[in-house]
C-alpha cells in the first residue's frame, strides 16, 4: 500500500446531471451540470481516480447506464463505479465500461451469497461500500437498514473482500468534516484498505484523513467540497502529496 492518500473526485449522476445530495437523500440535489464535463475537468486537474455513481440505479428510480458508460469510457484515469450493481446483468454492464473497480452496496446486505461469488471471481475489481448511520448499514440508496457494520465487515473479510468504501451518511454532502473515529474503528477491525467517503470540507480534513494512511486508509472520495469550490483538486492533490 502506498503511504500517500489517493483522492477520488466524485461525479454522482441523477437524471442525467452531476449532482450532490445532502445525507444521500433523494430530493436534496444541487445540480452541477454535465457529468462528462465534470469528469473531464477532474481528469484535467490531475485526478488519478474518478468515483462515478449512478444515483438513479441506487435509488431504483431508473438508471443513467448509457451516460455512465460514456463517461467511464472517456476517462484515461481509473474509474470506480457505484450505484445499483446488484446482479449479474448490472455487474457485467459496469465491468464492460472498462472501470477499474465496482462498489457493491445493497447487494452485500441483501444478496450475501452472490456477493461472495463475485468477490471470489473478481477480487481487486470489487469493493464493498459500507454506508452507515451510527453502526447500522443502509442499502437501497441508503433508505433501508441492512444490519450491523462490524458483523458484515467480519463476514466480508472472511470472504476475501479486497477493500471497503466507508461512508458516514450523517456527514455525506454536508461539508461537516469526515468521521475520523468511524474510519479508525473500521481500520482497527480489518486489514483491508479503506476508502473514506463523505463530509470532506477542507484541505485540513484531507490532511486528517491522510494521517490515517498508516492505519489502513487508502483513499478519500471528495464531492461537495470540490463542486462548492472550497478548494481546487490541484490544491487537494498538493495537500496530500507530502
Ligand atoms: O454511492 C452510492 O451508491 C450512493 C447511494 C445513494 C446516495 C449516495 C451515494 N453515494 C454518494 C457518494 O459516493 C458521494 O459522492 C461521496 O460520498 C462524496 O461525499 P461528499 O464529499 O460529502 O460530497
Amino acid at each position: 500500500m502506498s503511504n500517500r492518500l489517493e483522492l477520488l473526485p466524485a461525479v454522482d449522476v441523477r437524471d442525467g446531471q452531476a449532482v450532490r445530495l445532502v445525507h444521500g437523500e433523494s430530493g436534496s440535489e444541487t445540480s452541477y451540470g454535465d457529468p462528462l464535463e465534470a469528469a473531464l475537468a477532474w481528469q484535467r486537474a490531475g485526478a488519478e481516480w474518478l468515483h462515478l455513481v449512478d444515483l438513479d440505479a441506487a435509488f431504483g428510480t431508473g438508471d443513467n447506464r448509457a451516460q455512465i458508460a460514456e463517461v467511464a469510457r472517456a476517462m484515461d484515469v481509473k474509474v470506480e463505479l457505484s450505484g445499483g450493481i446488484r446482479d449479474d446483468a448490472s455487474l457485467q454492464a459496469a465491468l464492460a465500461t472498462g472501470c477499474r473497480r465496482v462498489n457493491l452496496g445493497t447487494a452485500a446486505l441483501e444478496s450475501p451469497e452472490w456477493v461472495a461469488k463475485v468477490i471470489a471471481e473478481h477480487g481487486e475489481a470489487v469493493a464493498v461500500g459500507l454506508d452507515v448511520r451510527g453502526t447500522t448499514l443502509r442499502g437501497r440508496g441508503w433508505t433501508r437498514d441492512g444490519g450491523d457494520l462490524y458483523e458484515t465487515l467480519a463476514r466480508l473479510d472472511a470472504e476475501g473482500c479486497a477493500r471497503y468504501v466507508v461512508t458516514d451518511i450523517a456527514k455525506d454532502g454536508t461539508l461537516k468534516g469526515p468521521n475520523l473515529e468511524l474510519l479508525r474503528n473500521v481500520c482497527a477491525r480489518t486489514d483491508r484498505p479503506v476508502v473514506a467517503s463523505g463530509g470532506v470540507s477542507s484541505l485540513d480534513d484531507l490532511r486528517a484523513i491522510a494521517s490515517l494512511v498508516p492505519e489502513g486508509v487508502e483513499g478519500a472520495i471528495v464531492g461537495k467540497a470540490l463542486y462548492a469550490k472550497a478548494f481546487t483538486l490541484e490544491e487537494a492533490l498538493e495537500a496530500v502529496a507530502r
